[in-house]
């Protein structure tokens, strides 16, 4: 349960203060374990946030979490003992994350010291620690040339990761790890796949325009915003010309092959992104899996905008109690894994998720792989994707899968490691796909 406390009446939604207080309370849920976009959602459904402090909010939010090895780092040297209660700590992260950034937020530092007092004074947990946010803010003003070094001095100082998640980029990408670990630091795109039933690439970029918003192609259904948007006023969005979806997650179901007539399994499949680009490639019958019937629900919702069908099933994919036992041709299996290669659009995972779970989820993964390959027909292909970096949910499980079940290995891109480069024509998130046939009968 995420504990939310409403703000003083007199608080001004439009106001620094306000969007802070609200902040300081999902990154305080974030210290408590849970996901930020559900601390989010429960503060902007228990409070009257309009939207645009919501966005605000979101904002400071996502800032924090990207700067919070480093804003930890000065806590510690500013505070003789560690903030108490939470909401205090994330507070002074929050805070501390605009003003570690001179220019980048738009807001003067002295506008930040202010309106984060303020935001204690209207939070009823806060209200007492008014005087220590003053000091604690003012000290980081004075001797921000001194302590900026020293806060950096550690590696989660420095990057702005755990220790125990550098270290182990360090051993897997010993070239890459400082560029991934700064890709992950960055604000990602807006990338949209083109339904290529209802328009084409070089059409929608040409509607882009006369809407006067600037896009590139970056793959090829896929067409980055220059500016993020809201989905509300991006053209044909819900009319369902087009879907946000990631540049590297885009190349899923084209890797499938799929022709008309063919059956398919999404085997977990929620929030369907990859479902409705499988049916945006052919006329299918596709069943779509999820065990968790709320999230299944999010499918609908997309396949309804996008004016297509298929079959949705609350079921376990390490079961087959919901299969009816017909073999299927082609079978997507975007297992549940660590996210650890999406972290510039979630960037609370890499301090909530635990060194052990990697391990976990790659036991999860193996079992519903299991399953999934005894209803796969001869010759059919099964795809295996994760949005991990961790070998061992990726390459270390295709090969031990293909060797487990004989299975052939096809062409496949394997681990891409995630790029955050606006003038590149690469950038995408960090995914992993590995495609097996399975041997005629
Ligand atoms: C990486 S997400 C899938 C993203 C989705 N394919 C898309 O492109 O939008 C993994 C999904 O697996 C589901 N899941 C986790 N364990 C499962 C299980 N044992 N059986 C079926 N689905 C499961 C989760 O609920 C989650 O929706």
């Amino acid at each position: 349960m995420i504990q939310i406390s409403l703000l003083s009446p007199s608080a001004k939604a439009d106001s620094l203060a306000y969007q802070l207080a609200y902040a300081a309370q999902a990154v305080a849920a974030v210290r408590a374990g849970h996901a930020l976009p559900q601390a989010l959602a429960q503060i902007f459904a228990r409070s009257d946030a309009p939207a645009p402090a919501r966005g605000a909010i979101q904002d400071l939010s996502y800032r924090a979490m990207r700067r919070l090895g480093l804003t930890d780092a000065l806590l510690s040297l500013l505070a003789n003992k560690p903030p108490q209660p939470d909401v205090l700590h994330g507070l002074l992260v929050s805070a501390l994350a605009l003003l570690v950034e001179d220019d980048e937020a738009g807001y003067d530092s002295f506008t930040v010291v202010n309106q984060a007092v303020e935001a204690a004074a209207i939070s009823p947990e806060m209200s007492f620690a008014k005087g220590v946010v003053n000091a604690i803010l003012r000290r980081f003003l004075r001797e921000k040339a001194t302590l900026m070094p020293q806060a950096t001095k550690t590696p989660p100082g420095t990057w702005n990761y755990p220790t125990w998640w550098i270290d182990r980029l360090k051993a897997a990408y010993p070239e890459q790890w400082q560029a991934i670990l700064h890709a992950g630091n960055q604000a990602p795109p807006l990338t949209l796949r083109v339904n290529r039933r209802r328009t084409s690439v070089t059409e929608y970029l040409a509607e882009l325009q006369q809407a006067g918003i600037g896009a590139r192609q970056v793959g090829p259904y896929a067409v980055r915003l220059d500016q993020p948007t809201p989905v509300q006023q991006i053209p044909g969005f819900a009319a369902g010309l087009v879907s946000v979806q990631d540049a590297a997650a885009q190349l899923a179901a084209p890797l499938l092959d799929v022709a008309d007539g063919m059956r398919v399994l999404d085997a977990c499949a929620a929030p369907g992104g990859k479902t409705g680009h499988l049916l945006e490639l052919a006329d299918l019958d596709l069943l779509a899996l999820d065990h968790d019937s709320r999230r299944l629900q999010r499918i609908a919702e997309n396949l309804e905008r996008l004016h297509l069908r298929a079959s949705l099933v609350t079921g376990d994919a390490r079961q087959d109690d919901w299969w009816d036992g017909q073999p299927f041709d082609r079978i997507l299996a975007d297992v549940p894994c660590t996210a650890s290669g999406i972290v510039r659009r979630h960037p609370d995972i890499r301090w909530l998720r635990r060194k052990t779970d990697t391990a976990q989820l790659a036991t999860l993964s193996a079992q519903i792989l299991d399953k999934l390959w005894q209803m796969l027909r001869p010759n059919g292909k099964l795809l295996l994707v994760t949005c991990s970096l961790w070998p061992q949910e990726s390459e270390q499980q295709a090969i031990a899968f293909a060797q487990k079940h004989n299975a052939i290995r096809l062409p496949a891109p394997g681990q891409l490691l995630p790029t955050a480069d606006a003038e590149a024509d690469a950038d995408h998130d960090g995914l992993f796909y590995a495609l097996f046939q399975k041997p005629g009968a």
